[in-house]
């Protein structure tokens, strides 16, 4: 007779699992409460204890951790030395295997949950008949997600599940059970780089390609959410994400998320912010962002940082977009919105920060990983460099400059006028260069404007290019060996400089 050992914490499918199992000439083996739900469903259950002739002891720490099961789950019955031993001690191999395990992540999760309660939903038992299965899936079938009772039956039904269906259940296990000891592991200490780092992501979404048609694809979340994340957002409307597309919006939730006491508006090309723009409205806020670039914004990303109104919706659904991304819409926003076939709408909390506490990037043969720049205006030493400090305009536009340019991918050079960019300059090999394109974007707008640099002057030739833009005022971190010069530049022309002391450098 086949025997199957059921262990499971959720329960959801079990007993018509088992109910099925029966009807295929299965006798079933259970450990407490799995055994309880079975029986009061009128399926016929051995108890683990009368396998193992051991009570389950310790709260149920120790079941089914004895020879008895192990014996049956490891041995190989065609092997005429293992079947001696089974025979000797009086073990019966076990050829299908269902456990699913304590909620860890659901329990580490809860509010107010002790320490104590945390660990007891460490899984022991469960773990250790999931991967001896699993080792001897030459064998045994193993299964861990209710998702697979269907398919498993199936096989069970036909020929028996197939050996290449047990190799991909055994894989199966082996990844969630080490996906389950990272959860453990990042639960008792928060050691962002440790000697091995394992990072556990589950699979959102598969994606159609990557970056290009011919690369392929998926999107992964992890598997717990600290804070709001792009990973956690709503999609309302429209088709799915691309890979683009979300690293697009993950540019632009970053930069609107900036702006924590004002309406904000940022456009996003290729993860650089092509327009931002703040304002008492969000409207406002919006129609700035849009007059920064009226041309690259097609096609773009928009992240607010407010509740969407039919207005802003209006002015909204003016322009092609790809995706936009607010904390909330209204109804009548939502209503104009989803007539636009072809934007991706997505809701996505943003009251608190982003959940984006280890950057990892990857690098032939390895990754780096580094903690999110975090870092604000707030948090640098802001000294004025020059000998005309600047006015409270000027101020308030270097204030708004600054975290648009530590998002825009180095050498990095932003323009600002009033709160709105003006000129952007992404990406450039050398900062005069980056200056240039920013000030030839800007156009007439350049003469008063303000300038961020995300990185120091080497030279005093961008603060000369910027003066015969006719920039005003500029911001940059200061520290470089010849920063006099820049400053000899600006003190000649009458500009404000003033220096963060912190750099802003972006380069993937
Ligand atoms: N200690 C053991 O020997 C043991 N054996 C199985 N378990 C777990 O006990 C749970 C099922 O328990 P019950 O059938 O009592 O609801 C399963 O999640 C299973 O993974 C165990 N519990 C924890 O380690």
């Amino acid at each position: 007779m086949k025997r199957a050992l059921l262990s499971v914490s959720d329960k959801t499918g079990i007993v018509d699992f088992a109910k099925e199992l029966e009807k295929n000439g299965y006798e079933i083996i259970s450990t407490g409460g799995t055994k309880r739900t079975l029986e009061a469903s009128g399926v016929q259950v051995v108890g683990i204890s009368e396998v193992t002739n051991f009570p389950e002891i310790l709260e149920g720490r120790v079941k089914t951790l004895h020879p008895a099961i192990h014996g049956g789950l490891l041995a190989k019955p065609d092997q005429a030395d293992h079947r001696k031993a089974l025979e000797k001690q009086a073990i019966q191999p076990i050829d299908l295997v269902v456990v699913n395990l304590y909620p860890f992540k659901e329990t580490m999760q809860k509010k107010d949950v002790t320490e104590a309660e945390a660990i007891e939903n460490i899984d022991i038992g469960g773990p250790a008949m999931l991967r001896a299965a699993a080792k001897n899936h030459a064998y045994v079938t193993v299964v861990t997600d209710p998702a697979d009772y269907d398919e498993v039956l199936q096989g069970i039904q036909d020929e028996g599940v197939e050996l290449e269906k047990r190799r991909q259940l055994a894989a199966k296990v082996f990844r969630h059970t080490a996906a389950y000891d990272v959860l453990v592991a990042d639960y008792l200490t928060e050691e962002v780089y440790p000697e091995t780092l394992t990072l556990t992501y589950e699979k959102k979404q598969a994606l159609r390609y990557g970056e290009n048609p011919h690369q392929s694809a998926a999107f992964y979340e992890t598997p717990v959410h600290g804070a709001p994340t792009l990973a956690a957002a709503e999609q309302l409307h429209g088709k799915a994400l691309s890979y683009n597309n979300i690293n697009d919006a993950d540019a632009a939730l970053a930069l609107v998320s900036e702006f924590s006491d004002t309406k904000a508006a940022v456009a996003v090309k290729h993860t650089n912010p092509c327009g931002v723009g703040v304002g008492d409205t969000l409207t406002a806020a919006f129609a700035e962002a849009y007059a920064a670039d009226s041309v690259s914004i097609f096609g773009g990303i928009v992240a607010l940082n407010a509740t969407v109104d039919a207005e802003t919706a209006e002015a909204l659904s003016n322009i092609f977009l790809e995706v936009l991304i607010a904390p909330a819409y209204s109804h009548d926003a939502l209503a104009i919105l989803q007539q636009k076939k072809n934007v991706r709408l997505l809701k996505v909390d943003m009251n608190e920060h982003r959940d984006t506490s280890r950057v990892v990037s990857s690098v032939s043969g390895g990754m780096l990983v580094q903690d999110e720049d975090r870092k604000g205006l707030a948090d640098a030493e802001v000294t004025v460099a020059t000998k005309r400090g600047p006015t409270a305009a000027e101020w308030k536009s270097l204030a708004f400059a600054w975290p648009v340019v530590k998002h825009v991918k180095s050498n990095a050079i932003v323009l600002a006028k009033g709160e709105r960019t003006v000129g952007v300059g992404a990406g450039q090999m050398n900062r005069v260069g980056a200056a240039e394109i920013a000030i030839e974007q800007a156009g007439t707008d350049a003469e008063g404007s303000v300038l961020a640099s995300d990185a120091f002057f080497p030279m005093g030739d961008t603060v000369e290019t910027a003066v015969k833009a006719g920039v005003t005022a500029i911001i940059q971190p200061g520290g470089s060996k010849r920063d006099q010069k820049s400053i000899d530049a600006a003190d000649e022309a009458g500009i404000a400089m003033v220096f963060t002391g912190m750099r802003h450098f972006r380069h993937a």
